[in-house]
């Protein structure tokens, strides 16, 4: 009789924890048990689900969120700044707003922050400054599930709609940056006098991440024989992550949940196999990879 992990593993029996199709996501980690680290990849959101959603009562700045504090970002990217988000963050956690009109606004929303951010010098000392300064927390037990992953050289893909020059220094500040971390992100494009041009690439935004085609990308070759995902995001925009591994197998989708529970609930638990209402912590994809590391 196959071992029915969902209740063997007591992480997923909490009251927090809700999933919508038990049989299929035991289907699913045994799938990932079977397959072992070498067929193991993991797919992750970056702002409010490796950093947590809110700590202290207060709610966890984004990596734009904690972009404002370098000394050289000028008032005028400030003034943008509050009344962008002001507007769109609303809107980006609105669950009563239909995806196709969502999305139109996340376009605005990163084509307008993009905009701003042209002709200010923040350079890359200052950012990584800032980082350290702004003091992000980590989900709890993510330094610890970072450093066993890294030990069984199962890549992690930081795939965020942030700012990436922001995320790659908490990374760091964090002692979690390892070698079989990648970032795919909006990285910063400068000139030759260390002047803001823009996003280098094309923009990732909250809804099109499932458009990135992995293949061509340097990660490809890490991953193009891991046919099996853990994928982690707090927005039903991170669901289609690993849609660009075309070759996967199973993947196991685990939502963070935090905002509008009661109205959101639904929609993440059609987008996720496993929604975590509340939870600041990695212990449910750490109690599956006891399984599995
Ligand atoms: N404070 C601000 N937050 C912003 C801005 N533009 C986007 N965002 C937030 O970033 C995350 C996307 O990052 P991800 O790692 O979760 O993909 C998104 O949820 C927005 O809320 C901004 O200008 N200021
Ligand atoms: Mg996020």
């Amino acid at each position: 009789m196959p071992i029915n992990y969902i209740s063997e593993i007591k992480e997923l029996t909490n009251p927090n924890v809700h999933i919508k199709d038990k049989d299929h996501v035991n289907k699913i980690i045994h799938d990932i048990v079977n397959g072992g680290v070498k067929k193991l990849q993991i797919v992750s959101d970056f702002d409010r689900t490796i950093t947590k959603q809110h700590e202290n009562g207060k709610k966890h700045l984004s990596s734009f969120g904690m972009f404002i504090k370098c000394p050289s970002v000028t008032k005028k990217y400030l003034e943008a700044e509050k009344y962008l988000t002001a507007k769109y963050f609303p809107l980006e956690v609105d669950p009563s707003i239909p995806s196709q009109e969502k999305r139109k606004l996340m376009e605005e929303w990163w084509s307008l922050t993009e905009e701003a951010l042209k002709g200010m010098a923040v350079s890359e000392g200052e950012i990584e400054k800032t980082a350290a300064a702004a003091d992000p927390s980590l989900r709890d037990g993510t330094a610890e599930l970072f450093k066993d992953l890294n030990k069984a050289n199962v890549p992690i893909l930081v795939f965020s709609a942030g700012l990436g020059d922001l995320v790659v220094a908490v990374l760091k500040h964090c002692d979690v940056l390892f070698p079989n971390v990648k970032v795919i992100s909006n990285f910063l494009k400068y000139d030759e006098q260390g002047v803001i041009q823009g996003f280098n690439g094309e923009t990732i935004h909250v809804l099109n991440k499932n458009e990135f085609a992995l293949k061509g990308t340097e990660y490809y070759d890490l991953i193009k024989n891991r046919d099996n995902v853990i994928l982690m995001g707090d927005s039903t925009g991170d669901a289609g992550m690993a849609d660009g591994v075309s070759h996967a197998n199973a993947v196991l989708k685990i939502g963070f949940l935090y905002d509008h529970v009661n109205d959101s609930l639904p929609s993440f638990m059609d987008a996720f196999d496993i929604v975590l209402e509340d939870d600041q912590t990695m212990d449910v994809i750490r109690s599956i990879l006891k399984h599995v590391l």
